[in-house]
């Protein structure tokens, strides 16, 4: 990979509240797809005195700069924190019903059609493609149940260059027997099978990980999770996700499986998975206690504000809440679920439904700012994926996923900018009213990997 350089106005969160806006920066990536060098306030005349610097990187000197107009800016790669890959073809389908019937019409169906390699391949190329156009530069993926083509996921991703979390997914009951899980037994061999795999892929998982995948208790009967939390304990760094109190009928049907549990915290916990490593997608309808046991535990939240607005039951996730406890939360698109494949509508989703949230409570405080869905569409879900080491900000030692977002050319119909607008302007039209035809280049590890 060749060195970048890039000189004008970059924008990221600092916290949940606030963002940060670089002007007159420069930032240099490393061949190897580091940040070496970031600072303010440089006049764009002295970018080559402060490049010759860095004697450490000689190739740098001859790298060329891309200097952001008015209007251009980079900020850091979206993070879709929960994903349903096989879904990819059936986004807003059955929006409606209510999730065991969705599951059972339009998704089990559609899913059982990833049996067939070719089709998996197809579709995931596909959808990688199509998720790394809208800047989602790390993806938390379930794919079907079936191991073959949950190895081709991970290979398409690690081939296109998007950093990705990807699990089979078991469901071992309560699916038809055209898409089941032979038995626990033989889905925690695919799984081991799959893990073998994934540790020849990507051994280091520089770009793709494992992560473990139950679909939701309701498919999973006590030895398939306790298989899962066995695997879990063996493997220190593995991540985990699943669906957690999602849907009123959900809970309900998770109780009469589970009677022995009064809370699904507790249900996964016994389990052993539930804990830091653990990405918790929906959590509409914690009770106090579980909220007390997600921030206690560590687990992280995947928000889905588009799916749980658009389904049988209409959601509103605690979020202000969660974000005021210092519990880990990250935006998900649910790709399949809802209707939208883009982080920057779940951005906007996730300030309208706390508007909702808000009215139906009487709670103005209820309320998210667009800063702060910013913030879980990036740092945040960098967090809930274990990866804000690496990524989710601007800083020098962080691997450089990030987007190349231009306002200034071309004739959109949205995000209308003007010369007299701020930065600040510009910005809160493009999270407000931008789309991928915003985002000019997207970068991980410092490979261009925008189709
Ligand atoms: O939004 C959802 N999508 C799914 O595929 C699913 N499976 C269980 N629960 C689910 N919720």
């Amino acid at each position: 990979m060749v060195p970048l350089i890039f000189h004008g106005t970059f924008i990221h969160s600092v916290t949940p509240r606030e963002v940060d806006i670089i002007e007159n920066g420069l930032l240099v990536v490393s061949a190897t797809g580091k940040i070496v060098f970031l600072e303010r306030n440089i006049p764009v005349e002295d970018v080559q005195k402060h490049i010759s610097t860095l004697s450490s990187e000689p190739d740098l000197r001859s790298a060329p700069v891309t200097v952001l107009k008015h209007g251009e800016f980079l900020i850091p790669g979206f993070l879709d924190t929960h994903n349903h890959a096989p879904q990819w073809t059936q986004r807003g389908m059955g929006r409606g019903l209510l999730i065991m019937d969705w599951l059972n019409t339009v998704t089990f169906p559609h899913e059982a059609r990833f049996k067939d390699p070719e089709y998996a391949r197809e579709t995931y190329a596909k959808c990688v493609d199509g998720f790394l156009k809208q800047g989602v530069t790390t993806a938390s993926y379930y794919g079907s149940l079936h191991g073959e083509a949950t190895k081709i996921l991970a290979k398409t991703c690690l081939e296109k260059g998007q950093r990705a979390l990807v699990g089979k997914c078991n469901m071992a009951r309560s699916a038809p027997d055209f898409y089941v899980d032979e038995s626990s037994k033989e889905s925690l061999e695919t799984t081991e099978d799959f893990l073998a795999y994934m540790k020849e892929l990507d051994p280091e998982c520089r770009l793709v990980q494992p992560i473990l995948t139950p679909r939701f208790a309701i498919c999973c009967d006590e030895e398939l999770l306790d298989g899962l939390g066995k695997i879990a304990k063996r493997e220190p760094k593995m991540m985990i996700q699943t669906h957690f109190d999602e849907a009123r009928q959900e809970v309900e049907i998770t109780r009469q499986l589970f009677p022995q549990f009064s809370n699904e915290a507790d249900l996964y916990e016994y389990f052993g998975l539930f804990n830091d490593r653990t990405i918790m997608a929906h959590c509409i309808y914690p009770n106090d206690y579980e909220i007390g046991r997600l921030k206690e535990c560590d687990v992280g939240v995947a928000h889905c504000p588009v799916s749980n607005t658009t389904g049988g039951e209409w959601g509103a996730a605690p979020i202000r809440r969660y974000i005021d406890m210092g519990i880990k939360v990250g935006l998900g698109t649910d790709n399949g679920g809802g209707f939208s494949s883009s982080i920057l509508d779940a951005i906007r989703q996730a300030v309208i439904t706390s508007n909702g949230r808000a009215v139906m409570t009487g709670d103005r405080n209820a309320v998210v700012s667009l800063n702060e869905a910013f913030y879980m569409a990036t740092l945040g879900g960098a967090k809930v994926c274990n990866l804000s080491d690496k990524v989710g900000t601007f800083a020098v030692g962080k691997e450089f996923d990030a987007l190349k977002i231009t306002t200034a050319e071309g004739d959109r119909v949205s995000t209308l900018v003007e010369d007299v607008d701020t930065i600040a302007d510009i910005f809160e039209k493009f999270l407000m009213t931008g789309d991928d035809r915003n985002i000019a280049s997207v970068y991980v590890q410092g490979r261009s990997v925008k189709n």
